[in-house]
């Protein structure tokens, strides 16, 4: 057992990580309605202008500018209306001197026209009939959406490595993509580790809990993009998790561990750590908590050891593992930049390390105001579901005040104290 650790900032270890494992995996083509949160394995271009014809941004008319010159509210301009043309129909006639065609919002121009009255600007707008009243001057080009004036043809619109958001998708379906190559999920083969820990079913037993970081990070795996892969929680005996390490080291990409990464008689990833054939990148950080958490090599699959307490497991997943996993999936953007907040209310215990506090971020006069959990022990759990933010604390001897600038990573998309 390693008593003697060296301690790495975070910001070394998230690096040591993703440097042990800087390649993505291997591509896969998907459905296009399969693609939501995976990402992409390559570059797209816009296999049409776009919009791909002149178009009707409004319900009007299609008119010549020029006949509508002398049109005013009280002097409007009367032109024969000879056609309606629908969104989806292709225009069969002409606009010719002093005629106009009713189209509707979406509709290709006819040719000739050069303009669109808004309905609204037209004498008795609510009517059909063959002709209609122009009530305003019109400017040639006003109204159109011409063809390309959003992206023409051959543009890069789709970035290889670009996480694939309902946007994403809009211009998949728009250009025409429903096959869509995309970096395969990293399977990940989740062990909890513990002799004290429950399947949830279970009732409670004098001295057990039951096993609450199996469920949640299986949530945050799957959420992150990747898939997975659950076995029954392991006990602490001495080489179980090797013994488990083994048996799924084939079958998947990485592995997350929970629980057993402190010094502890039975901390079995952290015993581990020793044996010939691991890797060892990191197995203490500058960080609070969480600081026991391990990162090693074993056959070339990394593991992250996370630490069995719940507030410790679910920073130690944000900071390390979530990065990792876009990474794997070819994510190009994978580092958390923080943001400066004004910090709500005091914390001023001493800490060796930085503090990582669960929060909650407000706008206040303007500024960011970020609110720490009261009840954000490494062991608790019951602020985990609504915690938007980690609070960094410097580490030192007196904290942080109400009122003191600090630094921010934003884990989940922030409420600002609207209901979550
Ligand atoms: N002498 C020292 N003791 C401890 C140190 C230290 O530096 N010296 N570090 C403390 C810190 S900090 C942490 S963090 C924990 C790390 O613990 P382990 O990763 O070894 O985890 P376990 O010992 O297995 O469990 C810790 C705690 O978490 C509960 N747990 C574990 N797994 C689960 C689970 N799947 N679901 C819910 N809760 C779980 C477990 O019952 C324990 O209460 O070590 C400190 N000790
Ligand atoms: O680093 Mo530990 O997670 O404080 O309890
Ligand atoms: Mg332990």
């Amino acid at each position: 057992m390693r008593f003697t650790r060296e301690t790495i900032s975070v910001e070394k270890a998230v690096q040591m990580l993703l440097a042990a494992t800087a390649h993505p995996l291997p591509q896969e083509e998907i459905s296009l309605y399969e693609a939501h949160g995976r990402v992409m394995a390559r570059l797209l271009q816009a296999d049409s202008d776009m919009p791909p014809f002149d178009r009707s941004p409004l319900d009007g008319y299609a008119v010549r500018a020029e006949d509508t010159v002398h049109a005013s509210v009280e002097h409007p301009v009367w032109l024969n209306v000879i056609e309606t043309i629908a969104a989806g129909q292709v225009p069969s006639k002409q606009v010719l001197p002093n005629t106009a065609i009713r189209i509707m919002t979406g509709a290709q121009m006819p040719e000739g026209a050069d303009a669109v009255v808004m309905f609204e600007q037209t004498e008795n707008p609510g009517e059909i009939s063959e002709r209609v009243g122009v009530k305003r001057a019109m400017k040639a080009g006003e109204n159109i959406s011409r063809r390309g004036e959003e992206i023409l043809q051959g543009t890069q619109v789709i970035e290889r490595g670009e996480r694939i958001n309902g946007g994403v998708m809009a211009l998949l379906a728009a250009f025409g993509y429903v096959r869509i190559p995309v970096v395969r999920r990293p399977r990940v083969g989740l062990l909890i580790t513990g002799n004290e820990l429950l399947p949830p079913e279970e009732p409670l037993r004098p001295g057990q809990i039951r096993n609450s970081n199996g469920p949640m990070l299986a949530g945050m795996i799957a959420d992150a993009g990747g898939v997975p892969l659950l076995f029954p929680p392991l006990s602490d005996h001495p080489g179980v998790a090797k013994e488990a390490l083994d048996q799924l080291v084939d079958q998947v990409d990485l592995f997350v561990t929970t629980g057993g990464v402190s010094v502890g008689d039975f901390d079995g990833i952290a015993a581990m750590t020793d044996d010939d054939d691991v890797q060892l990148l990191f197995n203490r950080v500058a960080m609070r908590p969480g600081s026991p958490t391990t990162a090693l090599m074993y056959r070339n699959k990394p593991l992250c050891g996370l630490s069995g307490n719940p507030g410790a497991c679910f920073l130690g997943f944000e900071l390390f593992v979530r990065p990792l996993l876009e990474q794997m999936m070819g994510q190009t953007k994978v580092l958390r930049h923080s943001v400066r907040a004004t910090l709500g209310s005091s914390c001023e215990k001493p800490c060796p390390y930085p503090r990582y506090l669960r929060g909650r971020l407000q706008v206040e006069n303007m500024q960011l105001v970020a609110y720490p959990d009261k009840n954000d022990k490494a062991g608790n759990l019951t602020t985990l579901k609504n915690s938007e933010c980690f609070i960094i604390i410097p580490a030192g001897g007196r904290g942080r005040s109400e009122g003191e600038e600090v630094e921010v990573i934003l884990h989940a998309m922030p409420r600002f104290g609207g209901e979550s």
